[in-house]
């Protein structure tokens, strides 16, 4: 129960066997803690029955006291300031129906004060630290729904996620139940690149209706979920399934979507895409993993093997790349293989995104009806490339958020750190290496809200043929932004980055996971000529004039 103590209270507990500090205004009792202190037991007893705020925030980020607060909080100080009460909201007026003369003049004066007004700040205010539309900026793209969706998300991440993301990446697993509470909340449904589903996720998003939503509340949703600075945690909630399952719900037949969409969005059945194989991975035309139809024509029989396969190790279902025909693009299909005989996955171990379940599959002599063909047979390249647009684009959002990570916890850091007689913000070496992460990062974005708009105003064959090059490009530019500010953070914190866990745990973490991002989903150096090829060819055939 929480108690209410004056200074001299807390004084009294200033022994070993019974021991009190103060952080905050708050009160802990770390007498059975002072054993497992990673900082020695020594350090607390030094603060015994005293103010310890000064000495702790210079050890601890914030997320420490999320997670040790529920086992070591007794109470607060008298003097600690009441938070504000919540003003309740005022009850709805009853009004009359309105004529449809005022109803069109209302929308006018709100679609104009839309483009106005700046929408009101939020979070914690650090330039560059988040998107500038949450620091009071004016942003043509992003409304009050996507104001509602981010308060939502990042409630939730800051409370069940945030703190327990270390742990987990360690034990290289996500509970379950966090995964089941994505689909609970409607977000797995949100992230398809599609209008929100409502036949097969009927429940929604809370704080957005499904008419409302769009291409900019699925990057809010990816980018918050990457402030947990984690992409295992993001890739172990979104990977398998962001790019698994968007071939289903495009090209999969009614019978097949109505059966396994439902269990697939609720959260409790778990899907992944398999295209790399050992022997093929950006060169995705040549792959070798056979699906033969059977005699009687109802069945493919599938051989063949897929390697660095996100969230493998527990799908129901792959959404796997076979060569039903003979070489080439053209001997392509796509097709749902669901978990059973002859399929076996094996974790990998990795360099990064730990909790992200990378996995080898084998399939052998595997059985699979033909309804579960998505697109027509031996056109599934076409489907493999629709799907890397979106891919890329979940890709390039968790960079550019990873970047901005590494950039906050810099700043931070740099605010608080002393060398040499003053803080690191304060030698302009460190503010130079700040603002080259920043000035990436703010590009990067901006182009990713550019291409977002296009995606969402272009159809999804147009956005396929002319905005692969633009989307090839800007995967290379934010991995190269997201590895160049994991380096920038590393050299700021120093030892604290190149030991794991504690300050610089999440750029350390980012650090190992630069790669995840900077190879698949199509190489740097494959994005890059990528974009110049196709970007000429579209150019070329819509007229351009060398
Ligand atoms: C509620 C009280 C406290 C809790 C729950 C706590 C928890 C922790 C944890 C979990 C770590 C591991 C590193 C990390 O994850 O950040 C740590 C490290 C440390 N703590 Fe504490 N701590 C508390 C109070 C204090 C106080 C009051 C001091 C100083 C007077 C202190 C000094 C340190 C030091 C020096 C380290 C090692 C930092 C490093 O490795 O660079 N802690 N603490």
């Amino acid at each position: 129960m929480s108690r209410v103590f004056t200074a001299g209270d807390v004084a009294s507990h200033n022994k070993p066997g019974d021991l009190f500090i103060v952080v905050d205004g708050d009160v802990y009792d770390v007498t059975k803690f002072q054993d497992d202190h990673p900082g020695g037991k020594k350090i607390l007893q030094r603060v015994a029955g005293k103010d310890a705020s000064k000495q702790f925030w210079k050890y601890h980020n914030d997320g420490i006291l999320k997670k040790y607060q529920s086992k070591l909080l007794v109470g607060s100080l008298d003097t600690k300031p009441k938070p504000e009460p919540k003003a309740e909201p005022a009850p709805a007026p009853v009004v009359k129906a309105p004529s449809p003369k005022a109803v069109a003049a209302a929308e006018k004066e709100a679609s104009s004060s839309e483009e106005t007004e700046p929408l009101d700040a939020f979070g914690e205010q650090i330039p560059f630290a988040d998107p500038s539309w949450y620091q009071n900026y004016h942003s043509p793209y992003f409304n009050e729904t996507h104001v509602a969706l981010r308060a939502e998300v990042r409630e939730w991440i800051e409370a069940e996620i945030e703190p327990n993301v270390t742990e987990w990446d360690e034990a290289k697993l996500v509970p379950a139940e966090i995964y089941k509470e994505m689909g609970r909340r409607g977000y797995l449904a949100g992230l398809l690149g599609v209008d929100y589903p409502t036949e097969y996720a009927p429940n929604g998003v809370k704080s957005v209706t499904p008419d409302k939503w769009d291409l900019f509340h699925e990057l809010l949703i990816t980018d918050e979920l990457s402030r947990t600075g984690s992409g295992g945690f993001v890739w172990n909630v979104i990977g398998g399934f962001g790019i698994g399952c968007p071939p289903v719900i495009k090209f999969g037949t009614k019978a097949l979507k109505d059966r396994i969409l439902p269990g697939i969005l609720s959260g409790d059945k778990r899907i992944c895409l398999a295209i790399t194989e050992p022997d093929a991975g950006s060169d995705v035309a040549n792959l070798t993993c056979e699906a033969k139809l059977s005699e009687d024509g109802k069945h493919f029989i599938v051989n063949g093997e897929k390697k660095w396969i996100t969230n493998g190790i527990w799908s129901d279902y792959f959404t796997t790349a076979v060569r039903t025909g003979g070489p080439g693009m053209n001997g392509v299909s796509l097709l749902l293989i669901e978990r059973g005989e002859g399929v076996s996955t094996r974790r990998m171990d990795c360099q990064g995104v730990w909790s992200s379940g990378t996995t080898y599959i084998t399939f052998e002599d595997v059985k699979v009806p033909v309804e579960n063909l998505l697109g027509k047979q031996n056109q599934g390249f076409r489907v493999i490339m629709t799907n890397f647009n979106h891919e890329r684009m979940g890709i390039i959002i968790q960079s550019v958020r990873f970047s901005r990570v590494c950039y906050e916890e810099s700043v931070k850091y740099a605010n608080k750190r002393r060398t040499f007689g003053k803080k690191l913000i304060e030698h302009p070496v460190i503010r130079m290496k700040l603002a080259h992460m920043a000035r990436q990062i703010e590009a990067s974005y901006s182009w990713l809200e550019s291409l977002i708009y296009q995606c969402e105003k272009m159809g999804e064959t147009e956005a396929m043929l002319r905005l692969g090059g633009p989307i090839a490009s800007l995967k290379a530019q934010s991995t190269l932004t997201f590895e160049f500010c994991a380096r920038e953070a590393s050299q700021i914190f120093g030892g604290l980055s190149y030991s794991r866990g504690g300050q610089g745990g999440k750029v350390e973490r980012l650090y190992r996971d630069v790669r995840a991002y900077a190879i698949p989903g199509g190489s740097e150096e494959i994005m890059l000529d990528l974009s110049m090829r196709q970007s000429l060819r579209v150019a070329k055939a819509m007229g351009m004039k060398l």
